[in-house]
């Protein structure tokens, strides 16, 4: 993939530490605009905080960021897990950037769903154990993002779910289909439909939360966790999620710019702009009360 010059300059080189946190060994720290990631090379664990605020939503920046990180650390060959988590003790993630749908440019709306789509398929598609640490609220595209890792731990009192249809949105086939590969077919029916966004224990109950851990305590899980992940050979545990994951990749690869146009023709017409309007001032409106 190619990226545009302006979004490489927000990426800033590994940097190491000046110090040796007690128990890191070889850490190494690098931040783009919108993301803090720590690498600790004996473990070859990286953390990745989403670091945008208020809500660290995806907007075609932020998916540029994240596909270049993702890159980065498919290509280091000493990185075998990756932690996923929010800088924000809140949010995990808003979801997409509304912004980006609201009177949009047809073509910086394709070029956003590619991006989106980008960085499911590098996600999702990744040879290095996920996990996804949600300490915070996780709608839509927050939710899509936790279901792409190959485990998902949240703390109590947020939500999570693929809320789309409350919205008068239809979630794309990949969206439902990576739920329906972590709850199964009857759950993902039902919270799809109903566009639930469920509470974290609700969540732990069908499946689609793996843990439940206090939010000061999850990342010391996730480290945990992620160690059973790299006991096993990296090949053998790789070859076998690309088995398991490659036919709903493979749909996707093969629709592409198909999911694209329906896309910006759903997003642009009239009805849903309005619709999207509505939802806009009444987000503005919650956040001034
Ligand atoms: C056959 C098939 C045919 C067609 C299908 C084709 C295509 C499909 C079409 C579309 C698919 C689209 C898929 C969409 C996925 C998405 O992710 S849409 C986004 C969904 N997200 C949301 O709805 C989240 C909304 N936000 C919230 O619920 C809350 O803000 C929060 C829980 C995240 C945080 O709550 P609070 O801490 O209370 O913060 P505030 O609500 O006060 O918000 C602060 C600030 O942030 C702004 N904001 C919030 N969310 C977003 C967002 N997603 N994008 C942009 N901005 C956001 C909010 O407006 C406030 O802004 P200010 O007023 O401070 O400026």
């Amino acid at each position: 993939m190619i990226w545009g010059r302006r979004a490489l300059q927000h990426v800033k080189r590994f940097k190491r530490l000046p110090f040796q946190p007690e128990g890191l060994h070889r850490c190494m720290s690098a931040a783009t605009q919108n993301l803090v990631v720590e690498m600790d090379g004996k473990s070859g664990v990286a953390v990745v905080k989403l670091n945008k605020p208020p809500v660290n939503s995806f907007n075609l920046e932020f998916l540029t960021e994240i596909n270049i990180l993702m890159e980065k650390l498919e290509n280091d060959k000493s990185c075998r897990g990756l932690i996923l988590t929010s800088n924000n003790n809140k949010i995990f993630s808003g979801g997409l950037d509304i912004m980006e749908m609201y009177n949009p440019q047809p073509d910086r709306l394709a070029e956003f769903w590619r991006t989106l789509q980008g960085m499911w398929l590098s996600l999702y598609g990744s040879r290095l154990a996920t996990i996804a640490a949600i300490n915070g609220h996780s709608p839509a595209g927050g939710c899509l993002t936790a279901l792409s890792c190959d485990y998902r731990i949240m703390a109590p009192g947020f939500t999570i779910g693929l809320n789309e249809t409350q919205l008068g949105i239809i979630p794309p086939f990949w969206f439902v289909e990576s739920m329906i590969n972590v709850t199964g077919q009857r759950q993902a029916e039902v919270c799809c439909q109903k566009g639930l966004m469920m509470t974290t224990e609700q969540a732990h109950s069908i499946g689609l939360v793996d843990d439940v851990v206090p939010g000061e305590a999850i990342l010391e899980r996730a480290h945990n966790e992620m160690k059973n992940w790299l006991k096993v050979p990296d090949f053998a545990r790789q070859l076998t999620k690309r088995q398991i994951r490659k036919p709903t990749m493979d749909r996707l690869i093969a629709k592409r710019d198909e999911d694209i146009q329906n896309f910006v023709q759903f997003i642009t017409k009239d009805s849903v702009q309005k619709a999207m309007g509505v939802y806009i001032d009444q987000l503005k409106n919650k956040a001034k009360k």
